[in-house]
């Protein structure tokens, strides 16, 4: 029997099987630079991944395939990103070791909190340590650059500036102002494609990378950051084109909330508490609304709690 810890995932070996918690994420800068001629979207990006994490178990079988099942019926097929990463690695070493895997969903899907890049990176990894394959780190990296634009950030998680389509990771201490220490995360009842919300950005909406850039600079230099500092070049878009979102953004701020911000392409919400009361008072009032909230924390690569500066 082994416990691991390595990067976002916390892993778990019992014999012939292997669980794997994989969390979520939050954008908290996000700057869209231009469209580039492959279709993508250029970005600089400071992710940071959060106490929110979905489950996976991983057992073998005898049999020469990837079986599936999870708790959302709607994400129980093939297109789902577990079996694509299972089938990956299997692939690109030639294995038929079979597996089956159950995947236990807590993040919200479709909500801008990299909930599937996160569960493909989770089985990446998970495998490599697991199996003690032969992949070198950029073996993993390519594998997870190809599975989606957020799945390498989650090779290592914690917190760390994204570039290009999102794929090139510079990890970051994971550092946070002391105002930033309890994290609400308010999802609106819908779920939004972020294919769409590329699609819908003006060039009005595009930056140069500084906004993302001035936050971690400040982050390193562990100097005062204010609301105000954060921006997502997204979130216009997403504000005008969903109703729900903008009417989750007012409750937000009317619930008592100094800031709020759209992670990603949305349509989930961040509010950041110095304190567990302020965060569990707002929680309350938007919880009697009937909204779906989540009161969690920033993590480190390994998924401890982060460290936080005056
Ligand atoms: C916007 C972000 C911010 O972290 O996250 P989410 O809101 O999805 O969580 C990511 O860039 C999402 O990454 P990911 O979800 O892996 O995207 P992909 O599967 O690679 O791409 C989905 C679609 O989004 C668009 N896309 C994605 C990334 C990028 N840099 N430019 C784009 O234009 C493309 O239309 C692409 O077909
Ligand atoms: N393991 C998975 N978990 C969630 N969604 C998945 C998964 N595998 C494939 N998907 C597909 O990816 C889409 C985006 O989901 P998700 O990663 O949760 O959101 P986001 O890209 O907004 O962070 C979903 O609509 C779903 O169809």
């Amino acid at each position: 029997m082994s416990q691991s810890q390595h990067a976002t995932q916390h892993n778990f070996t019992s014999g012939n099987v292997c669980f794997v918690q994989s969390y979520a994420k939050i954008n908290l800068t996000l700057d869209v630079l231009g469209k580039r001629p492959d279709g993508y979207h250029e970005l600089a990006t400071l992710m940071q991944t959060i106490d929110l994490y979905d489950t996976i178990c991983l057992s073998r079988i005898d049999e020469d395939r990837v079986d599936m099942v999870c708790n959302v019926p709607e994400l129980s097929n093939e297109n789902n990103l577990v079996i694509h990463a299972a089938q990956a690695i299997r692939q690109k070493l030639g294995l038929r070791q079979g597996l089956a895997i159950e995947l236990h969903k807590r993040i919200p899907v479709a909500a801008g909190l990299g909930g599937g890049s996160s569960n493909a990176a989770a089985v990446l990894q998970a495998l490599q340590q697991w199996w003690q394959l032969p992949l070198s780190q950029d073996d993993l990296w390519q594998m997870a650059a190809d599975l989606g634009s957020d799945v390498p950030f989650f090779l290592t998680g914690g917190l760390a500036l994204c570039e290009g389509r999102g794929e090139k990771i510079v990890p970051q201490v994971a550092n946070l102002p002391e105002a930033w220490r309890w994290l609400l995360l308010v999802k609106p009842a819908i779920g939004v494609s972020t294919a769409t919300v590329f699609r819908q950005l003006t060039a009005s909406d595009y930056s140069t990378g500084s906004w993302s850039r001035a936050v971690q600079a400040a982050l390193q230099n562990q100097q005062p950051l204010f609301s105000s500092d954060l921006h997502n070049c997204l979130e216009r878009g997403v504000l005008e084109q969903y109703a729900e979102v903008a009417q989750a953004r007012a409750a937000v701020l009317h619930a008592g909330a100094s800031n709020v911000r759209l992670s990603g392409s949305g349509p989930s919400l961040f509010s950041f508490f110095p304190t567990l009361t302020e965060a569990a008072l707002v929680q309350h009032q938007l919880q009697t609304q009937g909204y779906e909230v989540y009161l969690t924390r920033a993590l480190t690569t390994d998924g401890s709690p982060i460290h936080f500066f005056h």
